[in-house]
């Protein structure tokens, strides 16, 4: 659905030019749902811009939805659906209109127009809103308005820009189900996020951006697992003791933490072990590596503390 080969963006700015994706190549498979994770600033945006013919690349290319970026945008903008960051609707509209109006706008005739838009509205759990206008919608509803919107012309592949910035948790959640939905009806969707636990929770494979290029790839499980081991965190009065056996064992008070893999199996003969020297145990704690701990591995920054300057 998509394959692209050294896409690079330069912006030439006052201060000088700027690389913001420098030469990423992407391969996403139909029916996949892939993630486009990175801190803000990594290239996410311009790489999804490029893809969607909205930004034009300054080298590299690519095949979108069957069509040459260069040579067929007009193609590849027929055959993709693209949510970006803000709302696409105005919001003085009524909510069934605007979604007519842009059936209408892609070509359909007011009977299949009609027949469309009412699909979506019980897709996207929009009934009973027809008649308000967008402004008077909530923050998730406006968001389902959106990526309704998108799917008018019935595309294959869907292009989402940060799809539950700025909403509440409930309505992330509900958002994300919609999301995952569309990966069931055979939609493929590309999107863009700075959340982990969005990424984590929606993305079938992951592409990890930092600073302009893809530092990273696989399912959310394969990243986990290549963070060298889980977090082992011990509560002990010899805390010094048991950092003494464990490599990289960081101390703080009576608390020890360290990686060990598989901790969850290797954990009973651990503790039969330092009970064995007369180490005395208050609490045992076991973390999975997080998409962050990933992250962190990866690029030696933290993506939540990235994520939290936003
Ligand atoms: N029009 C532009 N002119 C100059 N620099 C730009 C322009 N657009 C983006 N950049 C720079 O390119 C880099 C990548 O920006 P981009 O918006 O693609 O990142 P992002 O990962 O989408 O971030 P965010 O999560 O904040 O949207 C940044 O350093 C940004 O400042």
């Amino acid at each position: 659905m998509i394959k692209a080969r050294g896409l690079a963006r330069r912006f030439a700015t006052k201060t000088g030019p700027v690389d913001a994706v420098r030469g990423v190549d992407i391969d996403v498979a139909e029916g996949e749902l892939v993630g486009f994770l990175g801190p803000n600033g990594a290239g996410k945006s311009t790489t999804l811009r490029m893809l969607t013919t909205l930004l034009a690349p300054t080298a590299g290319e690519a095949l979108v939805a069957g069509h040459d970026l260069l040579t067929d945008p007009a193609g590849v903008r027929r055959n993709i659906g693209y949510v970006g960051q803000k709302t696409g609707a105005s919001l003085d509209q009524r909510v069934a209109d605007e979604l007519e109006f842009q059936a209408r706008f892609h070509g359909l005739g007011k009977h299949d127009a009609r027949r469309r838009v009412a699909g979506l509205l019980d897709r996207f759990e929009l009934r009973g809103m027809e008649k308000r206008t967008v402004a008077t919608l909530s923050g998730g509803q406006q968001r389902r308005l959106d990526i309704a919107m998108g799917l008018l012309h019935e595309p294959r592949l869907l292009f989402l820009d940060e799809p539950s910035t700025a909403l509440d948790p409930q309505s992330r959640r509900n958002l994300w189900e919609h999301v995952r939905q569309l990966g069931d009806d055979g939609v493929t969707v590309f999107l863009t996020t700075h959340y982990l636990d969005e990424a984590d929770f929606l993305s079938d494979r992951l592409l990890v951006i930092d600073n302009g290029t893809i530092v990273g790839e696989g399912s959310p499980d394969e990243l986990k697992n290549r963070v060298n081991g889980d977090l082992v965190v011990l509560g002990t009065p010899q805390a010094a003791l048991v950092a003494t056996r464990f490599a990289d064992a960081a101390v703080d008070g009576e608390k020890v933490s360290f990686r060990i893999p598989n901790g969850d199996r290797a954990l009973p003969g651990l503790l039969r072990d330092l009970g064995d020297i007369g180490v005395e145990l208050h609490s045992v704690q076991v973390h999975r590596p997080t998409l962050d701990d990933v992250f962190l591995t990866m690029t030696g920054r933290s993506l939540r503390e990235e994520a939290n300057v936003a």
